[in-house]
């Protein structure tokens, strides 16, 4: 990034007011009439309702279509655990995501938490309040226990979308790599840069689509996760492979996907050269990647090259899944996003990316020409039939898996934000 770029990326966020969010209100309040039915007295009767019957709040309150993206800072995108406060603008960011892309409104919350214990008792108090809980760069292994724990005692969706937005738009993006690169899954070696929350998650979900585990190398920052190694916790030793090899520079020979969720810089172009035919490199950490697709593409053309970022071609982020994801568990209010919804999210994706690209995303990326390929594995963001392709697909699973608490919306399919009220 460029200071000019960074004083550009301070300024947005400072002017002409603080922040990226603000509240709006859906209701008239100009008259005295008009504030006896949205406060005192008017406000009684929905009280009285919800109280006779708790459904009732999905009816009279915002709840049904708020989401809270709940952090502690402990891992900030890849730039580490930098507390609770400094988390604020990503979890705002998340938020402006939310309802530019699926007409969500959300909440940030912040905790500053001792132990993931307390994180989880204060969130367990709250959770009532929203219709589903985001949370969001926690890090491992905390943020397993965590997610686990606030699945098992709310009943609206909870989900950690480092693991499994990231895994999700990762694997489609990853089947349709390989399908342009002409290797199957089953057959592929992977290496996996980094063993976090996105890593694991990621590489449970490429297992569950067909990689193979022997195949597949995880390093974290002491080397290659290996059988013999001492003091790896439970998840990482999932992934422990019965090997020699002890760095990346022995894991990338002859690897035919490198999927980086670790740090800034740890793929090295020399370490690119000795990848197989047609490598597939995604370099996910943000805001810097493991490698620029530049340096990367100069060792290797053949490369099929994604990042995080929303400025080079192939973004793999989650926000091609969090809003959409729970746009379909909302509006079928389903008490959990299981696998089925998650594998619908993935097929969406990846479906998505082999049609023709409507004109407008080829304007908002000033480009003439975007067809499936090496340039364009994966929708971008600004493609608005996300909203309709991944949502329905959701829920449509939700209903299928039996976890949805209403049939599926009548007014799908989703054309765009303002039609999410029905
Ligand atoms: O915020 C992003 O761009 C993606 C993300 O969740 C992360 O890097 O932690
Ligand atoms: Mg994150």
């Amino acid at each position: 990034m460029t200071d000019a770029f960074k004083q550009a990326a301070l300024d947005y966020h400072a002017n002409p007011i603080p922040g990226k969010l603000s509240v709006e209100l859906t209701k008239p309040t100009a008259t005295g009439r008009d504030l006896a039915l949205a406060y005192s007295p008017g406000v009684a009767e929905p009280v009285r309702e919800i109280a006779r019957d708790g459904e009732n709040v999905y009816r009279y309150t915002g709840k049904g279509n708020l989401v809270a993206v709940i952090s502690d800072g402990s891992a900030i995108l890849g730039l580490g655990n930098l507390g609770p406060m400094a988390s604020k603008p990503v979890m705002e960011g998340k938020g402006v995501l939310f309802k530019r892309f699926a007409g969500i409104n959300s909440v940030d919350v912040e905790v500053n938490a001792e132990s993931p214990q307390a994180f989880i008792d204060t969130v367990a108090r709250i959770a009532d309040t929203w219709g589903g809980i985001n949370l969001e760069d926690i890090k491992a292994p905390e943020c397993f226990e965590i997610e686990k724990a606030l699945i098992e005692q709310c009943n609206i969706p909870v989900f950690h979308d480092d693991q499994h937005g990231t895994a999700i738009v990762t694997a489609a993006g990853m089947l349709n790599a390989l399908d342009i690169a002409g290797k199957s899954i089953e057959d592929v070696k992977i290496v996996c840069m980094g063993a976090g929350a996105a890593a694991i998650a990621c590489m449970r979900l490429l297992v569950a689509c067909g990689a193979s585990q022997d195949k597949l190398v995880m390093l974290d920052r002491r080397g290659v996760i290996h059988k013999s190694r001492e003091g790896i916790n439970a998840y990482k030793a999932e992934f422990a492979l019965d090997t020699d090899m002890r760095t990346l520079d022995d894991a990338i020979d002859g690897a035919d996907v490198f999927v980086g969720l670790s740090g800034p810089g740890l793929l090295s172009a020399d370490q690119v050269k000795k990848m197989a035919a047609d490598p597939v490199i995604f370099a996910c950490t943000n805001p810097d990647p493991e490698i620029h697709p530049a340096v990367a593409r100069e060792v290797r053309p053949d490369v099929i090259m994604a990042t995080g970022r929303s400025d080079f071609p192939n973004q793999v982020n989650n926000v091609l899944g969090f809003p959409f994801i729970f746009r379909g568990a909302l509006d079928v209010r389903a008490t959990r996003i299981n696998e089925a919804m998650k594998v619908a999210a993935v097929h969406a994706l990846k479906d998505l990316a082999r049609d023709p690209v409507p004109q407008e995303v080829l304007d908002a990326y000033e480009c003439d020409e975007m067809h499936f390929g090496r340039e364009y594995i994966i929708p971008t963001p600004v493609d608005i039939r996300l909203l309709d392709r991944v949502s329905s697909a959701v829920a449509q699973a939700a209903v299928e898996s039996g976890v949805a608490r209403k049939p599926y919306p009548a007014h799908y399919p989703l054309k765009n934000v303002n039609d999410v009220y029905g």
